[in-house]
C-alpha cells in the first residue's frame, strides 16, 4: 500500500518537478543576462516566469525581443497580449493532481473508517492521509502563491501602463513647454527689437510715444503669457505631486503584497518542516529522501519565487528611480523655465521700471510746462485784467469824450495847418535866402564890373589927359608954325584939331551912361540889403509866431503822446518779461569750407524746421533733444540773431542793465556773433547802431548821453582795450557811496554819433589778445567787455534813467587734451576754463535762488556783477558745432544752456532817478 503511494508521490513529485524545472529554466535564462541590461530592458524582463507554465514561452519571446530594441508601443502590444493571457491564467498540473490526491484521501478514510467501524476501534488517521492532506494544503497555498503572483504582475502591468502614459504625457508637455519657449523667445525678440527701434533714433520717432505704447502693449500681453504660464506650471506641479503620490500609495501596495507573499512562504516553510517530521515518524527513509529532494525543490522554487518577488520589488523601485529621474529632469526643467520666466519678469520689470521712468521724467517734463503755462496764463490774465482798464480809457476818451475827440482832431488840423504854413515859410525863406544869394551875386558882379569901369574910365581919362597935353603942344607948336608957316599947313593944322574935338566930344556920352549905371546899380545895392534885412525879420516874425501858436496847440497833444509812449514801454517791457528776463538763445555754426576738407565733417546736430526752439544732438547713437528760447539754423544771418535781441536793447534805452553774452566752446562762432566781420557786423555794432536810431525818434523829449568803455579779462588780468598801454587795473568799489563798481584808469569815452563808434569798436577789436590754436586760427584768449552806459533826462520832468548794456564775447572753453594746448596757451586754456566755471556757479547760484551768489570768484562775474544777477536781463547766445566731432563739446554746452534756463532773475529793475535820489522800480 504504501509502495502504491510512494509510487504517486513520485509520480506527483515529477510531474511537479517538471513545472519547477521550466520555472527554474526561465529563471536561470534571466539570471544569466547581464545585470547592467536589466535596467535597459526592465519592459522586457518583466515578462520572465510569471507562471511556472508560461516560464518558456515568455524566455522564448524575451530572447527574441532582447535581440532588438524594444521601443515603447511594442512593450504596450506585449502587455495587452499579456494582459489577455492573465486573464485566462490557470494551473492545469495542479488541478487533476489534487483531485486525484483528494479522491484518493477520501477512499483511504473511508476504508480506514470501514475497518475501524468492523474491528469498533477509535478511527486514528493513517499518515499516509496525513501527508496528503498536507499535499492539498500545500497545493492551496501554492495555487494561493501563484494568485498573489499574478497579482503582483498585475500591479507590474498597471505600473508600467503607468509608466508609459506618463511618458507620453511628459512628451506632450516637453512638446508644448518647447513650443511655448520658441513663441516666449519670438516675443522676447519681437520685444528687443521694439526695444532697439525705441532706442534708434528716427526722425517720426521724436515723442518716442507709439514705440512706448507698442513696448507697453507688449510687456502687457508678456505678462499675460506669464501669468498663464504660471497657472500652467501650478497644474502641473500639482499634477505631478499627485502623480507622485499615486506611485507612492501604488509602491507602499505593493510592498504590502511581497511582504504578505515573503510571509506566506515563510508559512509554508514552517509546514514543510512540520510535513518532514511528520512523514519521518511513519515513513521509510526512500520517502524521506524524496521528501528532503522535494523540499528543497520547494526551497528551490520559493527562492526563485523570492528572486522574482525581490525582481519584482527592483522593478517598480528602478521604475521608481526612473520616474524619480524623469521627475528631476522635470523638476529641474521646471526650474529652467521658471529661472527663464523669472529671467523675463526681471527684464521685464526693469523694462517696466524704465518705461515708468520714462513716463515720469516725461510727466516732470509736461508739469514743468503745464506750470510755465499756468505762470503765462496768470501773466496774461493780469494783462487781460488791465485791459478793461486801457479799455475803460479808451472808451472814455472816445466815446465818452466825443468832445476831447473833435479838440484832438481839431487840434490836430491845426497843428497840420501850422505845419503847412510853417512849411510854406520855410519855403519862403528858402526863396529869400535864394533870391538874396542871387542879388548877392547879381551885386558882386555889378562891383566887378563897376570897378572895371572905374578903371577903364580912369585910364580913359588919362588917355584924354594925355592927347589934350598933346593937342596943347601941337596948338602950341602950331600957333608958332603958324606965325612962321603956310597958310596952308595952318589949314590941316586946323582939321587936325577938328578930329580931335570930334573924337573928345564923341567920349562923354559913354562915360556920362556909365556913370548913370554905376549910380543906379549902388543905390539898387543899397535898398537891397535894407530889403533883405526887412524880410528876413518878417519871416523870423511869422516863424516864431507860428512856432508859438504850434506849441500851445499842442501841449495836449504832446502830453497824450508822452502818455502814449510811457504806456508802450511799460508793454514792452512786459513783453521782454513775458518772453523770460532770462533768454537762451542757441546759434549752430554752419559747415565751413575749411570744414569740408575735413575727414569727419559728419553732422551731429539737427534743427527742426516746424519748433523754433528745440535740437536734436546725435551722440552714440542715441539723439538727445533739448529746449532753448530760440534755435538758430546754421543759415540764419546776423539780422535774424539780432532781431531776437533788440528788445533788450530797448530797454537798456529804458533804464535797465542788459546783459548779453556769447557762450560756447572755442571756434563755435562766439566772436563771429558779437562782433562779426566788417562788411557783416554783429550784435555789438548792431546794438549801438539800434540805440542812436532810438535816441533819434526820442530826442524830443529825452536827453541821452551815451559814454562806452571796454575792457578784456585775459588770465585773470583786467585791462583796458581802448589804450594801447595795455596797464592791468583794478575793479573796486565807487567811493561815490553808491555800492555800485568801477574801474579805477579806466577810459570812459562819450560817443557822439554812430560813426563814432565804428573807430572805437574798429580799436577794440585792435586791442583784443587772439592767437592761432589748434581749434582756431584766430583764437580769442581773452573775454571781452563792451559796455555802454545810457543816460537819459526827460526834458520835462527832468528825471533821469541809467541803463547799462554789457556786451561780452567769452573766450572759448576747450578741452586741453584736444587742443594740445601748452606753455603759455595751457595757462590760458586753463584760466579760460576756470572763469567759465565761475560763471556756471553764479548761474548755479541763481538757479537755486541762493542768498548769496559767488560773484566774486572770478573778475569776470565781478565785472558782471551788477547787470548779470536779479532784477536784470540777461541773453545768453550759446555757439555749438554742429560737427560730430565736436559732439562732446556741444552737449556740454547745451547742458551748461539748459541749466541757465532753469535760472529766473525775477522782474527786471528800472535804475530811475528823479529829482536827488535814485529809486528802483520795476
Ligand atoms: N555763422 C557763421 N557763418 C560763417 N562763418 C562763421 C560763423 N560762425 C563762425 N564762423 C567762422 O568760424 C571761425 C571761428 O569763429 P570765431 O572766431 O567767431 O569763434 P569763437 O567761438 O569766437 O572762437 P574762440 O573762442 O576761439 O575765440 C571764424 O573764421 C568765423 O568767421
Amino acid at each position: 500500500m504504501y509502495a502504491f503511494y510512494s509510487l504517486l508521490v513520485y509520480i506527483f513529485y515529477t510531474v511537479f518537478k517538471k513545472d519547477e524545472e521550466t520555472v527554474l529554466e526561465g529563471a536561470c535564462g534571466e539570471t544569466s543576462e547581464d545585470p547592467g541590461h536589466v535596467s535597459m530592458e526592465t519592459g522586457s524582463r518583466r515578462k520572465v516566469g510569471h507562471t511556472p507554465r508560461s516560464g518558456k514561452r515568455q524566455y522564448d519571446r524575451i530572447s527574441d525581443s532582447s535581440n532588438s530594441s524594444s521601443s515603447e508601443s511594442d512593450d504596450l502590444s506585449l502587455s495587452d497580449e499579456d494582459g489577455d493571457a492573465d486573464e485566462s491564467y490557470s494551473i492545469p498540473a495542479k488541478t487533476p493532481l489534487a483531485a486525484f490526491l483528494s479522491f484518493k484521501q477520501e477512499t483511504e478514510k473511508r476504508k480506514v473508517s470501514s475497518v475501524h467501524t468492523e474491528t469498533g476501534e477509535k478511527m486514528i488517521e493513517p499518515p499516509l492521509v496525513a501527508v496528503m492532506s498536507h499535499l492539498l494544503s500545500f497545493l492551496e497555498q501554492y495555487s494561493h502563491l501563484q494568485q498573489l503572483q499574478q497579482q503582483a504582475e498585475q500591479y507590474r502591468m498597471q505600473l508600467r501602463r503607468h509608466r508609459v502614459q506618463h511618458r507620453r504625457k511628459m512628451k506632450a508637455l516637453r512638446s508644448s513647454y518647447r513650443q511655448r519657449l520658441r513663441d516666449k523667445s519670438s516675443v522676447i525678440h519681437s520685444l528687443e527689437e521694439a526695444i532697439a527701434q525705441q532706442q534708434t533714433p528716427s526722425p517720426d520717432n521724436d515723442t518716442g510715444t507709439p514705440g512706448l505704447h507698442k513696448l507697453v502693449q507688449s510687456l502687457c500681453g508678456l505678462q499675460g503669457e506669464r501669468s498663464l504660464l504660471r497657472g500652467e506650471l501650478r497644474l502641473l506641479h500639482s499634477q505631478l505631486e499627485q502623480r507622485e503620490q499615486d506611485r507612492h500609495s501604488k509602491v507602499q501596495a505593493f510592498q504590502q503584497q511581497i511582504d504578505e507573499l515573503k510571509s506566506c512562504i515563510e508559512e509554508r516553510e514552517e509546514e514543510l518542516s512540520k510535513l518532514r517530521i511528520a512523514s519521518g515518524e511513519t515513513d521509510s527513509e526512500k520517502r524521506m529522501l524524496c521528501l528532503s529532494a522535494e523540499n528543497e525543490s520547494l526551497k528551490q522554487s520559493l527562492s526563485v519565487t523570492q528572486g522574482l518577488l525581490q525582481q519584482l520589488s527592483i522593478i517598480p523601485s528602478q521604475s521608481s528611480s526612473l520616474l524619480i529621474k524623469e521627475n528631476e529632469n522635470l523638476r529641474s526643467r521646471v526650474l529652467q523655465l521658471e529661472s527663464t520666466l523669472q529671467q523675463r519678469a526681471e527684464q521685464l520689470s526693469r523694462l517696466e521700471r524704465q518705461s515708468e521712468q520714462d513716463q515720469w521724467r516725461r510727466g516732470e517734463e509736461l508739469r514743468r510746462r503745464d506750470e510755465r503755462v499756468k505762470e503765462l496764463q496768470l501773466e496774461l490774465d493780469k494783462e487781460r485784467s488791465k485791459e478793461p482798464v486801457v479799455k475803460y480809457v479808451t472808451r472814455t476818451v472816445e466815446v465818452e469824450s466825443p468832445s476831447t475827440l473833435r479838440q484832438l482832431t481839431e487840434a490836430r488840423q491845426k497843428n497840420d495847418h501850422l505845419k503847412q504854413r510853417l512849411s510854406n515859410e520855410k519855403e519862403r525863406c528858402k526863396q529869400l535866402e535864394e533870391k538874396i544869394r542871387r542879388s548877392d551875386e547879381v551885386s558882386c558882379n555889378l562891383q566887378h564890373k563897376i570897378a572895371a569901369y572905374e578903371r577903364e574910365i580912369e585910364s580913359l581919362q588919362a588917355e584924354l589927359m594925355k592927347e589934350i597935353e598933346h593937342l596943347e603942344e601941337k596948338k602950341d607948336e602950331a600957333v608958332k608954325a603958324a606965325a612962321n608957316c603956310s597958310q596952308e599947313q595952318f589949314q590941316s593944322l586946323q582939321d587936325q584939331f577938328m578930329t580931335l574935338q570930334r573924337r573928345l566930344n564923341a567920349l562923354p556920352p559913354t562915360l556920362r551912361s556909365m556913370k548913370t549905371d554905376y549910380a543906379s546899380l549902388r543905390s539898387q545895392v543899397r535898398n537891397f540889403a535894407e530889403f533883405y534885412g526887412s524880410a528876413i525879420k518878417e519871416a523870423k516874425k511869422q516863424i516864431s509866431a507860428a512856432i508859438n501858436e504850434m506849441s500851445e496847440a499842442n501841449k495836449d497833444l504832446l502830453e497824450k503822446y508822452r502818455k502814449e509812449v510811457a504806456l508802450r514801454r511799460k508793454y514792452h517791457e512786459q513783453l521782454v518779461e513775458l518772453k523770460g528776463n532770462i533768454r537762451v538763445l542757441c546759434r549752430v555754426k554752419p559747415v565751413l569750407k575749411e570744414d569740408q576738407h575735413d575727414e569727419c565733417q559728419a553732422v551731429a546736430v539737427t534743427t527742426d524746421p516746424h519748433n523754433e526752439s528745440a535740437l536734436s544732438v546725435l551722440s552714440k547713437g542715441k539723439a538727445k533733444t533739448f529746449e532753448l528760447d530760440k534755435v538758430f539754423h546754421p543759415q540764419a544771418t546776423q539780422e535774424e540773431v539780432f532781431q531776437e535781441i533788440e528788445p533788450l536793447i530797448t530797454s537798456c534805452i529804458d533804464g535797465y542793465h542788459v546783459c548779453i553774452f556769447a557762450y560756447g566752446q572755442t571756434g563755435s562762432g562766439k566772436t563771429y556773433t558779437m562782433e562779426g566781420p566788417v562788411d557783416n557786423p554783429g550784435i555789438n555794432q548792431r546794438a549801438l547802431k539800434h540805440l542812436f536810431n532810438e535816441i533819434e525818434e526820442r530826442k524830443d523829449m529825452w536827453n541821452y548821453t551815451i559814454t562806452v568803455s571796454s575792457v578784456e579779462v585775459y588770465n585773470e588780468v583786467l585791462r583796458d582795450l581802448l589804450s594801447k598801454d595795455g596797464e592791468k587795473l583794478d575793479i573796486k568799489i565807487n567811493p561815490d557811496g553808491t555800492g555800485q563798481l568801477h574801474v579805477p584808469g579806466l577810459r570812459i569815452k562819450e560817443v557822439k554819433n554812430f560813426q563814432h563808434i565804428k573807430k572805437i569798436l574798429a580799436t577794440t577789436r585792435r586791442n583784443r589778445i587772439t592767437f592761432g590754436t589748434q581749434m582756431n586760427q584766430h583764437s580769442s584768449r581773452s573775454h571781452a567787455l563792451l559796455t555802454i552806459t545810457v543816460q537819459g533826462t526827460d526834458l520835462a520832468t527832468g528825471t533821469k534813467t541809467t541803463g547799462k548794456l554789457n556786451l561780452v564775447d567769452l573766450a572759448g572753453s576747450e578741452r586741453v587734451s584736444k587742443s594740445g594746448a601748452e606753455g603759455e596757451r595751457l595757462k590760458e586754456a586753463q584760466n579760460i576754463n576756470r572763469s567759465l566755471l565761475a560763471l556756471g556757479d553764479v548761474i548755479q547760484a541763481l538757479r537755486g535762488r541762493q542768498t548769496y551768489i559767488p560773484f566774486r570768484n572770478s573778475r569776470l562775474t565781478y565785472l558782471l556783477q551788477d547787470s548779470l544777477g536779479k532784477g536784470n536781463k540777461t541773453a545768453m547766445v550759446v555757439q555749438i558745432s554742429s560737427l560730430e566731432r565736436n559732439v562732446e563739446e556741444t552737449l556740454c554746452s547745451l547742458k551748461f544752456a539748459q541749466r541757465v534756463c532753469k535760472v529766473e532773475l525775477g522782474p527786471a529793475a528800472r535804475k530811475i532817478e528823479s529829482g536827488s535820489h535814485c529809486d528802483n522800480y520795476s
